[in-house]
């Protein structure tokens, strides 16, 4: 080897920079890294290993491991050579990234869990419920925090589609790495049937799919995870609260909406399984007129206001109408062409209105001020504000 060849170290350290694109941490700490073998002519070859042996990754990674070892000093090629892991690799790995705990474990639900969830649900489908939870998303990744996505609605996966996926997961072992895009990690029961068909889930399956999809998909260490919950507030949002029992829910409504009756039933529900409602959103809430500065309310007006208030009252508890979202094309055209409007127009006034949302939910203290804890405190005693 000669004095200006770079040494194996340097390769190894640049290795170390090089993320897997769906586990997001370093292929060196996943031992993806088999072999480096540098030449004398500072040539460098790479063996890396993939997980399984289709991975819709592997030009990603090729791509990454090639780049990160070219900014390495002496370095005058790189050839990167993809091998898989052997069953008992991929049982190390899948151990290694369940960090010890025990199947089926769900890490929201565990007591020292720093992340937020958020049932995001409405009373009937079609409100744009979806493409709420999806800009909501998007925003919170924009602002730099670790966001995931459970598509729970079993009526209409239509969340793959507006992140723009369109490729399956990868499994390792029994667990279910999410596929990325805008920086969210996203799962939907619709990456699960065959041709995207729609399937009757029963509660019960249902109940067990929203436990897997909780615990054996790798999420990682989210800030805040938000599930699109099927229309109607029914059987998934008590599986939601009984598997996640600090989980909130957010309400997504159109001014049109029997604002009472929709009140009412989630109000019921959400009293039920003591969740916590953090707000409402009003979207389809006006059309900007093209012509002058009037709103023209297309589906009626008021219906936001009506609901965040009566649910006040159900509940007990300040629930706030935190946004009303315009109508605007671009976001149905940006949904179907998988670019969320808060990425595509972030100062457009729709954008700004679940901008304002995003901030609000990610960035909330989750002191336990609306956590079920299932006590009653004692007479003469008031709970204090916060947990910290
Ligand atoms: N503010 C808006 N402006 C324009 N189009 C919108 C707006 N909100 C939603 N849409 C469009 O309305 C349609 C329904 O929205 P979406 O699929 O998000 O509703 P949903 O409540 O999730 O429905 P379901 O529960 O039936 O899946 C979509 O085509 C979406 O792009």
């Amino acid at each position: 080897m000669s004095a200006s060849s770079p040494s194996s170290d340097a390769i190894q350290a640049a290795l170390a920079t090089v993320l897997d694109p769906e586990i997001g941490r370093p292929i060196t700490e996943l031992d993806m890294v088999e072999a480096i073998q540098v030449r004398g002519d500072g040539s460098v070859d790479v063996v890396v290993l993939l997980t399984v042996s289709g991975c819709p990754m592997r030009d990603e990674i090729t791509a990454r491991v090639d780049r990160a070892v070219r900014t390495v000093d002496g370095v005058t090629a790189v050839r990167v050579t993809l091998s898989v892991m052997t069953a008992e690799q991929r049982a190390a790995l899948h151990e290694k990234l369940r960090g010890g705990a025990a199947p089926r474990v769900i890490p929201f639900a565990q007591p020292g869990s720093l992340t937020r969830v958020y049932g995001v649900a409405s009373g009937k489908g079609g409100v744009g419920k979806s493409s709420v939870t999806v800009n909501l998303a998007a925003a919170m990744a924009r602002s730099g925090l670790k966001v995931g996505v459970l598509d729970a609605d079993i009526y209409g996966h239509s969340v793959p589609r507006m992140f723009g996926i369109d490729r399956p997961p990868t499994q390792v072992e029994k667990m279910i790495m999410p596929p990325q895009a805008h920086g969210v990690r996203v799962i939907s029961t619709g990456m699960f049937t065959k041709g995207n068909q729609p399937v009757t889930w029963r509660g019960p399956m249902l109940h067990r799919a929203l436990e897997q999809f909780l615990s054996d998909v790798f999420w990682g260490d989210l800030d805040v995870l938000l599930l699109d919950l099927p229309p109607g507030t029914g059987d998934i949002a008590i599986s939601l609260a009984q598997l996640v029992p600090s989980s909130e829910l957010l309400l997504v409504t159109t001014p049109q909406v029997a604002a009472t009756e929709v009140a009412e039933r989630a109000g019921t529900i959400a009293a039920q399984t003591r969740q916590n409602v953090v707000g409402v959103v009003e979207n389809m809430a006006y059309l900007p007129c093209p012509h002058c500065d009037e709103r023209i309310d297309l589906f009626g007006s008021g219906g936001g206001g009506a609901v965040a208030e009566r649910l006040t009252k159900v509940l007990g508890h300040d629930v706030p109408l935190l946004a009303q979202i315009p109508i605007d094309v671009r976001l149905r055209e940006g949904g179907d062409a998988g670019m969320p409007l808060v990425v595509i127009d972030p100062d457009c006034e729709a954008s700004k209105q679940l901008r304002t949302v995003a901030d609000r939910l990610g960035h909330r203290s989750r002191g336990l001020a609306g956590r079920s804890l299932n006590l009653s405190p004692a007479k003469g005693f008031s709970a204090p504000k916060h947990a910290h």
